[in-house]
């Protein structure tokens, strides 16, 4: 078994809980609550920004320049691809950036991103990788689900959120990165391996913890 496939074995039962949650399955058959989506949208906003810093510090950790762009590249396509999105829906819903920053990140928000940051900090770029594999790979994952239940892709509200997740771009960003921690693990001790496992089921955890957040509108 590969170093991902271990990752993706060990997080799988929070992984579908993810897939079963309300919010998730309401974005995919298009009931969920306007609200709720515009609460995730901005807190979802706020934490996009923290998490191209954790891609940042692999800019400052690496110790070879490709290594050095693959995580610049990875910071470029959260702030002017994923948030793309973002600011689509924000454009909609008739909010501008300056009011999102407004917005105090939730608790469970705050949390998640202050875990990514500091295992980023203290760890070097195989951790990294790991502490943004949860976010990234799940998504993905969840982008690809969704796009499989008919009417959902071309959903007026919803659909250009799960077009994002499931499209080539998104799906091939992840790849690599799947790919990459594969590369950046291989080798590794199993007490190393233990330390990214630990990163890597946490940082799902705290998946779970944000569809959560939203979905009981968190104050
Ligand atoms: C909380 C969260 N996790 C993951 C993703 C996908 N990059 C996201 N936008 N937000």
């Amino acid at each position: 078994m590969t170093v991902t496939q271990r990752l993706y074995k060990a997080a799988k039962p929070i992984w579908q809980a993810c897939h079963d949650h309300p919010f998730v399955r309401g974005i995919g058959d298009g009931t969920l609550d306007r609200e709720k989506f515009q609460y995730f949208l901005l807190q979802d906003y706020l934490y996009l920004f923290d998490y191209a810093k954790v891609f940042a510090w692999g800019v400052v950790k690496a110790d070879q320049p490709e290594l050095m762009r693959f995580f610049s590249a990875n910071v470029d396509a959260i702030l002017g691809g994923e948030m793309k999105t973002h600011r689509a829906y924000m454009a909609r819903l008739g909010i501008t950036e300056e009011q999102v920053f407004r917005v105090k990140p939730a608790l469970a928000n705050l949390s998640y991103t202050s875990y990514m940051l500091s295992a980023a900090a203290s760890g070097g770029p195989a951790e990294i990788v790991a502490s943004i594999l949860a976010c990234s790979w799940s998504y993905a994952e969840i982008g690809a689900r969704l796009a499989r239940i008919p009417g959902a892709v071309d959903h007026p509200f919803y659909g250009e959120w799960v077009r994002g997740y499931a499209g080539e771009e998104y799906q091939r960003t992840n790849d690599a990165l799947v790919a990459r921690m594969d590369a950046l693990a291989e080798g590794c001790t199993q007490e190393q391996y233990r330390r990214l496992e630990d990163i890597f089921v946490n940082c799902s955890r705290y998946e779970l913890g944000f569809w959560d957040m939203a979905w009981r509108l968190e104050r």
